[in-house]
């Protein structure tokens, strides 16, 4: 097993070098403070409107619903404070990052519930990583994107959660407290679930779907019997 990917921060803008404990992460990225990638200032930075940390602003088709924000608030807590992230840490080839996740098997809920109650707010791009117009400082439309409700920019909620961010996530339909997907919300007193499914899919590939494996199983004493 891969055991070097658990435990891990990604190299990319704000993140610490190592994960440790943070005696008090802000709102709700107070998830992690037993164990965080994030620092506590970074914590406070993910809930400002305009933070310092990409000086990404939400509201750049009018304000967005506030329960809609939480989500975007919640997502930035994972990807900055998230220590089991590790199994889907890739190169980035950008300036301001020297490593990037992808492909980060988001639970079905986290991403259902992301995309219902961002149904009320609009954007005018699908990849919020590029190609926005930075000239005044923050991100602003640029030329010929239109304004639209998020339901006509991402007509599923696999489009919202995986097109977003470039792939850092993906849609699954693996369920939340199942140990195979990764949550962006949780409970802290049971503990962070997202340790174990980090360290599944350190052990079975990142890929790792349980079908193959279980056939192979299945197969096993048949393969055998021809021997
Ligand atoms: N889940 C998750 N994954 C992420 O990768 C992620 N990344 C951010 C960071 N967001 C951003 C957004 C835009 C730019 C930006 O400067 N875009 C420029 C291009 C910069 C470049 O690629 O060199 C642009 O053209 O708009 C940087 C960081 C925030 N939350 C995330 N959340």
């Amino acid at each position: 097993a891969k055991e070097s990917v658990l435990n891990m921060c990604m190299d990319a803008k704000h993140h610490k070098t190592k994960p440790g404990p943070e005696g008090a992460l802000h709102g709700q990225c107070v998830l992690w403070k037993d164990n965080a990638c994030c620092t506590a200032n970074t914590s406070t930075e993910a809930h400002q409107d305009q933070s310092y940390l990409y000086n990404f602003n939400w509201n750049h088709c009018g304000v967005m619903p506030e329960k809609c924000k939480q989500h975007f608030i919640q997502d930035t807590c994972l990807y900055e404070c998230s220590p089991n992230l590790g199994p889907w840490i890739d190169q980035a080839d950008t300036s301001w990052r020297r490593e990037r996740i992808l492909n980060v098997p988001l639970c079905k809920e986290d991403c259902e519930l992301w995309w219902e109650d961002c149904q009320d707010a609009v954007t005018c791009k699908e990849n919020w990583h590029k190609g926005w117009n930075w000239t005044s400082g923050t991100n602003r439309c640029p030329r010929g994107f239109m304004c639209q409700p998020f339901k006509y920019v991402f007509p599923r909620p696999a489009d919202l959660c995986e097109k977003i961010w470039s792939n850092s996530y993906k849609y699954t339909t693996e369920h939340r407290g199942g140990g195979r997907c990764i949550q962006m919300w949780f409970d802290p007193a049971n503990g962070n679930p997202n340790v174990a499914v980090a360290k599944y899919y350190a052990q079975n590939g990142r890929d790792a779907s349980p079908a193959p494996r279980a056939v192979l199983l299945l197969l096993l004493p048949a393969l055998l019997a021809l021997l």
